[in-house]
């Protein structure tokens, strides 16, 4: 068994694949906010690939991590020189493992914020790519209006403050490009939200006009914020994981990543100053990535919803659970294909029918072990940005929204906080406390869930949405979820 690190990752080589490339001579051109399991197996892979052809030295990446929590990610990386293993989990059980070596340097917020601030002002630094979360743009979900009232925000914004969210040591970090004189970097969102570039540049110029109006401005005038489409199904690693690592490879990990073998990353051609040559590790660069980022959060992501509140009610635990259940794979098909896929834009070059048939064997592969509990957490952010916009556009056209009001209820009975034979559910949401007291005020006055018009709007002033909502909702409530799924599923 061999603890990976610099110095022993070439020995490894008989077990797995390692860096091929001399990573001494590396040299950071991205900083990457929020180096969780996602970014590890996919934009970090990206350049390992790239690295190993022998290009992108001077691309490579330091991590910052901006929350408590992330100390852990600070000492496993830290104590790894920055490499951990990347394992792929094939349908069949064969496991494709390599080591990747294109994080270099990772940065504490909490212990140094002037260092992860001076990092980003560095000249060499010319991409800061974030995967932060949906909720980490801090914009209200149905205005789509900055919130600068958070308490973080507020305290960012404090005369002296030392900046703490990634609003403030981005901006200082462009305040100081600008007052040397320097370019500033690319922001780079690879987060699963519409538009992220867009959201993104809209979050950072609205914190920067509150700190400075010119400054706000260069922003808007010259900072690149391209949109992206990300997509790998990156599960959390578990204790299991680690040991299969030590186990088929030898490898002592502290923090290895697993995921599904499938990868894809479509980007906006849009840099401020540079970029890798993405497109030569298999990146589709174009124009116009919106078709392509409808496309997944409408059917893979709200589609992971579809699945997750009714299946952990009917007493799923697993993603693949789910997704082979016959009455659930029914009833996410016809969202995707009555109330999803008409309010998409032509994909240039993909098949719809055969994306939808791909999607429902990633979500039936059972060696990746994704978790629903996963899918169910922080769901005030992701039901509002992947799900709503398709209830809204449905409505407008007059088309169907019964199976998306069903995705709601489902959502709204399991905020209840107890499954169907009285077990309590774990409701992980930033706003789990208002959320709860909702849906157990259900059970009196059934449309309170859904009267939250800060994550619903207007939604329960239109009969359309609310008669299936509530046909839905009584159900769960008299017959349960997997009766109700049939009964969905005809
Ligand atoms: N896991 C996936 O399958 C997957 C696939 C595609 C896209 N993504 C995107 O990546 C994001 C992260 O997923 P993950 O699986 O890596 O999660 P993770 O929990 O492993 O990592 C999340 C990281 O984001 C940081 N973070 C969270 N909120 C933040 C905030 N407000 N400010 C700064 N940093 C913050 C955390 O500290 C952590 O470093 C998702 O929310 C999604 O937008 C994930
Ligand atoms: O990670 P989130 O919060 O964006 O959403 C949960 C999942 O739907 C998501 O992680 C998918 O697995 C991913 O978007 C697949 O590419």
């Amino acid at each position: 068994m061999t603890a990976l690190t610099q110095e022993t990752v070439a020995a490894l080589s008989e077990t797995v694949a390692v860096p091929s490339y001399d990573r001494s001579r590396l040299t950071a051109g991205i900083v990457h906010i929020g180096v969780g399991g996602f970014h590890r197996a996919h934009q970090a892979m990206y350049l390992d690939r790239l690295m190993n052809e022998g290009k992108a030295h001077d691309w490579a990446i330091c991590g910052v991590g901006l929350l408590p929590g992330d100390a852990r990610m600070r000492d496993a990386l830290t104590a790894q020189d920055g490499l951990y293993t990347l394992v792929l989990k094939h349908p069949d059980g064969t496991r494709e493992a390599r080591v990747i070596g294109s994080i270099i340097d990772y940065l504490f917020a909490p212990d140094d914020p002037e260092a992860v601030i001076e990092k980003m002002a560095d000249p060499s630094v010319r991409i800061v790519s974030l995967t932060v979360t949906e909720g980490g743009y801090n914009i209200h979900p149905v205005t789509g209006a900055f919130d600068a009232q958070a308490p973080a925000i507020r305290a960012d914004l404090e005369p002296g403050a030392i900046p703490a969210t990634v609003f403030g040591l981005v901006t200082e970090a462009l305040r100081r490009r600008r007052a040397r004189g320097l370019v500033p970097f690319t922001v780079m969102s690879c987060d699963n939200i519409q538009g992220n570039g867009e959201v993104a540049r809209h979050s950072f110029t609205a914190f920067a006009r509150l700190v400075d109006d010119g400054l706000a401005d260069w922003i808007e005038a010259a900072v690149a914020f391209p949109n992206s489409m990300v997509d790998r199904i990156t599960p959390v690693t578990t204790d299991e994981d680690r040991e299969a690592v030590a186990e088929l490879f030898g490898i002592l990990d502290a923090w290895p990543v697993t995921c599904e073998p499938f990868t894809q990353w479509v980007l906006e051609n849009d840099f401020s100053r540079g970029r890798p040559p993405f497109e030569e590790a298999g990146v589709q660069v174009v124009g116009d990535v919106e078709p392509y980022e409808l496309m997944k959060l409408r059917l893979l992501n709200a589609g992971h919803q579809a699945l997750c509140y009714f299946g952990y009610l009917g007493g799923h635990r697993y993603v693949h659970e789910a997704a082979t259940d016959p009455a659930l794979a029914k009833f996410l098909l016809d969202y995707m294909d009555l109330e999803a896929t008409p309010t998409l834009r032509p994909v240039p070059g993909v098949d719809l029918d055969g994306y939808k048939r791909t999607l429902v064997e990633r979500f039936s592969n059972a060696e990746v072990r994704d978790t629903l509990a996963r899918l169910c957490a922080e769901s005030s952010d992701r039901i509002p940005k992947w799900l709503l916009p398709v209830v809204r556009e449905q409505l407008a056209r007059g088309g169907p929204v019964t199976r998306a009001a069903a995705v709601v209820a489902s959502w709204a009975r399991y905020a209840e906080g107890s499954d169907e034979s009285g077990e309590p559910i774990v409701v992980v949401d930033r706003l789990g406390d208002r959320l709860m007291a909702a849906a157990k005020a259900q059970r009196q006055r059934p449309t309170a869930f859904i009267e939250d018009r800060e994550l619903f709007g207007d939604l329960a002033d239109d009969e359309r949405f609310v008669a299936p909502y509530l046909r839905v909702l009584e159900s769960l409530h008299a017959e349960g979820a997997r009766a109700t799924v049939r009964w969905l599923a005809g």
